[in-house]
């Protein structure tokens, strides 16, 4: 049970390896919350605020993830044209868009009235 369970975690790092070495975007994220978390240190910013950049930085993070996995799964079922499978990678890069607009919002709202002060 635990044994599969820690099998269960290397398969996760192994996609999240397997994705950033893949994905150019990917590893902006990583370079971008990086930046955010030495900002976030610099700053000395609250538990709220942390709170908020974890959930921002895991949503953009987890969209990106899916949205890779649903690029391999069509590429895997649909290599030729189809408006479903385009669809369906319209729709899974609309969800990163959407979470990286959220983040950026965070990112705005936390950090630009620090850096203006
Ligand atoms: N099999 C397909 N059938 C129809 N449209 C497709 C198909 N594959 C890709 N597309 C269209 O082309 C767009 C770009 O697809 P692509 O696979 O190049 O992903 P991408 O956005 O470049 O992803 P990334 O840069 O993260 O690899 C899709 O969003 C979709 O609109």
């Amino acid at each position: 049970m635990l044994r599969k369970r820690i099998a269960s975690f290397g398969h996760a790092f192994r996609g999240v390896g397997s994705a950033l070495r893949s994905e150019v975007h990917l590893r902006f994220h990583a370079l971008a919350t990086v930046v955010v978390v030495g900002l976030g240190f610099y700053f000395d910013i609250t538990r709220t605020e942390w709170a908020l950049v974890a959930a921002a930085v895991g949503s953009v993070w987890s969209a990106e993830l899916v949205n890779t996995a649903v690029e391999a799964v069509v590429d895997l079922v649909s290599p030729d044209y189809h408006p479903l499978a385009g669809k369906a990678k319209d729709v899974a890069a609309a969800a990163v868009l959407l979470a990286a607009l959220g983040a950026l919002v965070v990112g705005l709202l936390i950090f630009v009235p620090r850096l203006l002060a």
